[in-house]
């Protein structure tokens, strides 16, 4: 059936039918596990979606070109044809079997750059690579977008791996940044890493120049200081860092898909190159998983289609990203650099307007805090926010337990709320329980009702470590990479985040009283009403 057909049919489907998702589970005694997928030790639940048999079909139907461009983007292919690269950070994760048959040049590339990384981390974690007052005790990490959330996120999920030196990450441009970190630390026993592909982002090095000042007044020599992780490793030169300690990438890894490697050095630094293997394991064994299970029973297939039915057939604008763990506190954040970087584009690849909408708002925050913030509106809200736990079966707290087990409860209890619902009858008889009569039981139970047949899936993992981290991360990567397919755009590049950096240059002078050529209004007098509550310098 040709791709515009499939999507009618989907369209016609969604508007031919108000399925509901508890019908659907009275009518299918076989639907929880039928629209579950196991794997490698994972279990992803999309039954609590109004998606029946027919429905996945149709939207099976929309992955008819996904092997074709999911084998050219594993074996080198330049599949990012706005900047002319091959996408190759899967291959990170695959450094003792090459990727693709043809792939030997690039794994052995990969593994010397890991093999050099391992030994630095080992050195630097025994004590043999010291700073100017000793052993490092604690290492910054300056970076920003892909060159921070994909390390800080991972570093706090495997909190209970950390054995290293203490690991903190910098990468807003605003001083408090930096020095709300710096403050309290050992110059001379801090290692500071720069991160940063292009190592030209103004906000890294700005930061990196303030740290370098920062370790130029209290040691000798700062050079020994630092580390450098980039693609541009003609540019780490001019800061004199010791090449020793720099560690390069090639332009194959795009920066949100970049901890795999060097950029995830502050994540072996803390939890040592072994669990930085399993961590990488883990992401390998589900590219495995995403080439060889046929699509129905593929997690990252799945996940992107279940996705791409909520966002573009029935229009729900946002999904919210709810891991039950509180170490995964900065899961939405990187995801969201993932998706809305990856897929927020307008334009298909062959330069057309997009027929199908770009790709959701992605957002959250860990359950339960996110219960007694937002999930009113996810409950009881006009729109409909599709829903992603995520949880683990076992924590690392063997004493508190029963903390956990409350934490599983909650998870469970929200996605079934969120299904079930509560009618009008039953907020009435609750109502009525508490002795409420007449008009005023009517309009109380009214604000009782939970309109329910709200979708949300469900993943676990026995519990976060190194392995479920890995494998955790490359299924969204590859969800993304499905649904960029099926929406015809490149998920691969981000022009959507020049124009801001070109223009904070042009309207900085702006700041110091200086004239700049078109500038609008708005700006023209923001500007200066900050001049004046800065004092009129300039
Ligand atoms: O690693 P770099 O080159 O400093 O870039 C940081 C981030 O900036 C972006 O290019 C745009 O925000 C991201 O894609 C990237 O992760």
């Amino acid at each position: 059936m040709p791709i515009d057909a499939v999507w009618d049919r989907l369209t016609a489907l969604h508007q031919a039918s108000a399925l509901n998702i508890p019908a659907l589970f009275a009518a299918d005694p076989d639907r929880a596990e039928g629209f579950t997928i196991r794997a490698d030790g994972m279990v992803f639940d999309y039954s609590k979606t109004a998606i029946d048999r027919e429905t996945r079909d149709a939207l099976l139907a929309l992955t008819a070109d996904l092997n074709a461009r999911r084998d050219a983007m594993l074996s080198g292919e330049k599949i990012n044809e706005t900047e002319g690269r091959a996408v190759l950070h899967a291959a990170l994760r695959h450094p003792d079997t090459p990727l693709w048959p043809g792939g030997e040049a690039v794994r052995a590339g990969v593994a010397a750059t890991l093999a050099r990384m391992a030994s630095f981390a080992t050195h630097i974690r025994d004590g043999e690579i010291r700073g100017q007052g000793g052993a490092f005790t604690d290492v910054v990490n300056i970076g920003i977008g892909g060159s921070d959330l994909g390390p800080a996120m991972a570093a706090r999920a495997l909190t209970p791996y950390q054995d290293g030196p203490r690991l903190h990450f910098v990468s807003n441009v605003d001083g408090a940044d930096l020095a709300d970190t710096l403050r309290g630390l050992d110059p001379a026993r801090t290692l500071v890493i720069v991160a940063s592909k292009t190592f030209t982002t103004i906000e890294t090095m700005t930061n990196a120049r303030s740290a370098q000042d920062w370790l130029a007044a209290h040691v000798d020599d700062p050079a020994q200081q630092f580390a450098a992780v980039s693609s541009a490793t003609d540019k780490t030169a001019e800061w004199s860092i010791d090449p020793d300690r720099v560690f390069g990438f090639e332009d194959w890894v795009g920066g949100r898909y970049s901890v795999w490697g060097p950029i995830g050095l502050s994540l072996m630094l803390g939890i040592g190159p072994q669990r930085f293997r399993e961590f990488l394991r883990g992401g390998a064994a589900m590219d495995d998983h995403f080439r060889s299970a046929p699509h129905a029973r593929n997690m990252p297939v799945m996940l992107a289609l279940v996705g791409l039915w909520h966002h573009q057939i029935c229009g729900y604008p946002t999904r919210a990203v709810l891991p039950y763990a509180q170490r995964l506190g900065r899961l939405p954040a990187y995801l969201q650099q993932l998706e809305m970087e990856s897929n927020g584009k307008r334009v298909a690849m062959d330069g057309s307007d997009l027929t199908h909408g770009s790709g959701p708002v992605v957002w959250g925050e860990p359950g339960t805090n996110g219960q007694h913030a937002f999930y009113q509106l996810i409950h009881q809200g006009t729109q409909i926010v599709p829903c992603e736990f995520i949880a683990a079966a076992c924590g690392h707290e063997p004493a508190l337990d029963h903390h956990h087990k409350l934490l599983l409860a909650n998870c469970l209890a929200q996605s079934e709320a969120l299904m079930r619902g509560r009618d009008l009858d039953e907020a009435r008889q609750l109502m009525a329980a508490q002795g409420l009569t007449g008009a005023e039981l009517d309009r109380q139970a009214r604000h009782r009702v939970f309109p329910g047949n709200r979708p949300s899936t469900t993943l676990l993992v026995r519990q976060v470590t190194p392995y479920t981290l890995g494998q955790i991360i490359a299924l969204y990567e590859h969800r993304v990479f499905v649904e960029g397919v099926v929406l015809g755009l490149n998920s691969f590049d981000q022009w959507g985040v020049e124009l801001g950096k070109e223009l904070a240059k042009s309207v900085a002078p702006l700041l110091d009283g200086k004239t700049v050529p078109d500038q609008d209004a708005s700006t023209l007098s923001l500007a200066e009403a900050l001049r004046e509550m800065r004092g009129g310098e300039g």
